[in-house]
């Protein structure tokens, strides 16, 4: 590459960064940081003590320096005049070296305990902030619906549920109580600087615009670019979800180059943003430090001017000068805190975004709608019209019918709309038009948690926790004894075999239940709703992983478990549609009975063949 070439290269790179950041890029209003002060409250003690602490330790921390005029002006060259009758007090008390030395000491020891409580304090209240945040964060997306989980991608969600906070506390814990303690100190500083030489002050204060004119150029661009990179960094975690747990598909598919290079592709975005926006932070930073250097030359020309036409004690310049040699890069750091606090901005504003968001019942979980005192179990579907996109309609004006305790099956071609039916009847998703009633309450009136209370799953991908079996299956009832759960898991037909393993219903079943087979990881679920007990009962495929021997043995089960509920099967095998006492069909995306079903009912019309060939 050219020499030119490179010059052109910098040239488009300073100004693509420098360009004005789109509205909206990451944007939070400051009435937005008052959303989160509420999670202050419970712990506001601690933050008022914390700040008092803070407040001290400045100010002890700003008297130190002028032991150095009182040592030149009172100790060095006898009787200085001062400029301020409290600090001729000062000096008159410490006359001699000794006790300056014995102040200084007493000084000290008083800063650094403290410092400590401080430390204490401050640990308490980020701790503590953090705790009420993340419980919050948790409670609230939890009552999101189920189509919010069903369409983001699980690490796009764990990293704003995780990446932001942790951003959230960390900038918080490092930064904020440095704000605080730097904007203490700065007025300390300038009162006591102005007390040596109000000119000398004033020529310091001249600067502070010049710092507000950086930060009013670079922050909403460092803001915009920080937002674009953690937006960057939640797809990375998405992509890296994904091949991790796709895991036994890529390695069957010898996959793992195209992988790699599909996430390194979204881990260049990110690399991308991440310089971009280190540069502008850099950018940002020299103008900042080339501010600070001007202030220093300015304060030392006109200081030694003073002192040299006898209008300021050596004392008081020397003391000045050790000042805003502290004081200056303080002066730097504070206002580089608009720009360091963009990261926590940041994820400030994606929280508030999430926070912003509503539960599934508008509210918080549990809270809101109908919660009916008993269950008959009569499904109806009245009118629903469905699509997951608007434009495209899985269900038709769907009319159907289900009397409590009846079991029916639902059949109808791949993709014709089965488990939507359930997604329905869960309240995963809401219907478009028409209504969905359970005992003639409309689902979406219903308080959505007890709704799922009512029902009892079983389905092709079931979900196994990270734990032992005893508890996998305990999930669904977690009052229930081990005797219960014994007895759900013999329904089930797989106590013998729970009890073969080396530690019985202790086995840890391995994340998502991969230590066990899926027949048996089916089986658990189907202890699961043996234990659960309620009145509506949907069997989504339970039996698709079985051979059909155990298959036969779970048919006989199930037929029990089926007894008494109302009913939702869906399965390919016509084996176990015996079950079933009426079937619907569903085709083009309309409902329709199809016959009627159960033992000896006509049902061998199905054979082997696929299950629904159309009309
Ligand atoms: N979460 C979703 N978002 C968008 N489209 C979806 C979603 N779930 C299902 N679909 C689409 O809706 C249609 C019906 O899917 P559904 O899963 O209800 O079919 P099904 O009859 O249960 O199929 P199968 O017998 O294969 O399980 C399909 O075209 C499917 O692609």
């Amino acid at each position: 590459m050219g020499l030119t070439d490179c010059c052109r290269r910098t040239f488009a790179f300073t100004r693509e960064i420098l360009r004005q950041p789109a509205k909206g890029d990451g944007d939070l209003r400051f009435s937005d940081l008052g959303f989160f002060l509420r999670f202050a409250r419970p712990i506001w003690k601690a933050g008022v003590l914390a700040l008092v602490a803070t407040a001290i330790v400045s100010a002890l921390k700003t008297v130190l320096p002028l032991s150095i005029k009182v040592f030149i002006d009172n100790i060095l060259l006898g009787e200085a005049p001062s400029s301020d009758a409290i600090l001729a007090g000062a000096g008159g008390l410490l006359s001699s070296l000794d006790l300056l030395i014995v102040a200084l000491l007493a000084l000290g020891l008083l800063t650094g305990a403290t410092d400590l409580a401080r430390n204490y304090l401050t640990a308490r209240f980020r701790e503590g902030y953090a705790f009420n945040l993340q419980t919050a964060l948790v409670e609230h997306v939890l009552s999101f619906p189920l189509s919010y989980f069903k369409s983001q991608q699980t690490g796009y969600i764990m990293s704003r549920l995780s990446d932001d906070v942790q951003i959230l506390q960390y900038t918080i814990s490092q930064y904020l109580p440095q704000i605080v303690a730097n904007a203490l100190y700065v007025a300390f500083t300038l009162v006591i600087l102005s007390i040596l030489s109000l000119s000398l002050t004033f020529v310091v204060l001249a600067f502070i615009p010049l710092y507000l004119l950086v930060n009013a150029v670079f922050v909403r661009r460092i803001r915009a670019a920080t937002h674009r990179e953690r937006e960057r960094q939640a797809y990375v975690s998405r992509d890296l979800q994904e091949v991790i747990s796709g895991i036994d598909t890529v390695k069957s598919h010898a996959a793992e180059d195209r992988e790699v290079h599909k996430v390194s592709g979204t881990l260049r975005n990110m690399v991308d943003a991440r310089i971009k926006n280190t540069m502008l932070s850099a950018f940002s930073e020299y103008f900042r430090i080339g501010t600070m250097s001007l202030m220093l030359v300015a304060v030392i020309w006109f200081g030694g001017n003073e002192v040299l036409a006898g209008a300021m004690t050596v004392g008081d310049f020397v003391a000045f000068a050790v000042y805003i040699m502290t004081f200056a890069p303080t002066v730097n750091t504070f206002f580089a805190f608009p720009v360091v606090m963009q990261p926590a901005l940041t994820s400030a504003a994606r929280l508030h975004e999430l926070f912003g968001m509503h539960g599934e019942s508008g509210a918080a979980p549990g809270a809101g709608g109908i919660v009916p005192g008993a269950v008959q179990g009569r499904i109806e579907f009245a009118g629903v019209w469905f699509g997951y996109d608007r434009s495209d309609w899985v269900l038709h004006d769907a009319r159907f019918v289900i009397r409590p305790g009846e079991a029916v099956a639902v059949v109808g071609r791949t993709g014709a709309g089965k488990t939507t039916l359930i997604n329905l009847i869960l309240r995963a998703f809401a219907p478009q038009r028409g209504t969905i009633t359970l005992d003639g309450h409309d689902l979406m009136s219903l308080d959505p948690q007890w709704l799922r209370r009512q029902i009892s799953i079983v389905s092709q991908d079931l979900f196994l926790f990270h734990t032992t079996i005893e508890e996998n299956i305990r999930y669904s009832r977690p009052e229930a004894t081990v005797e219960e759960v014994v007895e759900a898991a013999r329904r089930a037909q797989i106590h013998d075999e729970i009890v073969r393993l080396p530690d019985g219903y202790r086995t840890i079943v391995g994340e998502r239940g991969t230590q066990l087979s899926v027949g048996q990881r089916q089986r658990v679920a189907i202890a699961r709703a043996f234990l659960k007990d309620a009145p509506i009962l949907i069997l989504d495929e339970p039996t698709s992983a079985l051979d059909l021997q155990t298959e036969d043995l779970i048919r006989r089960t199930l037929r029990t478990l089926v007894q008494g509920r109302t009913t939702i099967l869906i399965s390919h095998r016509p084996s176990l549609l015996e079950l079933a006492d009426r079937i619907l069909a569903v085709e083009d995306g309309r409902v329709r009975e199809c016959r009627d079903a159960g033992p000896g009912r006509g049902l061998t019309g199905y054979g082997d063949a696929p299950l629904w060939h159309g009309a």
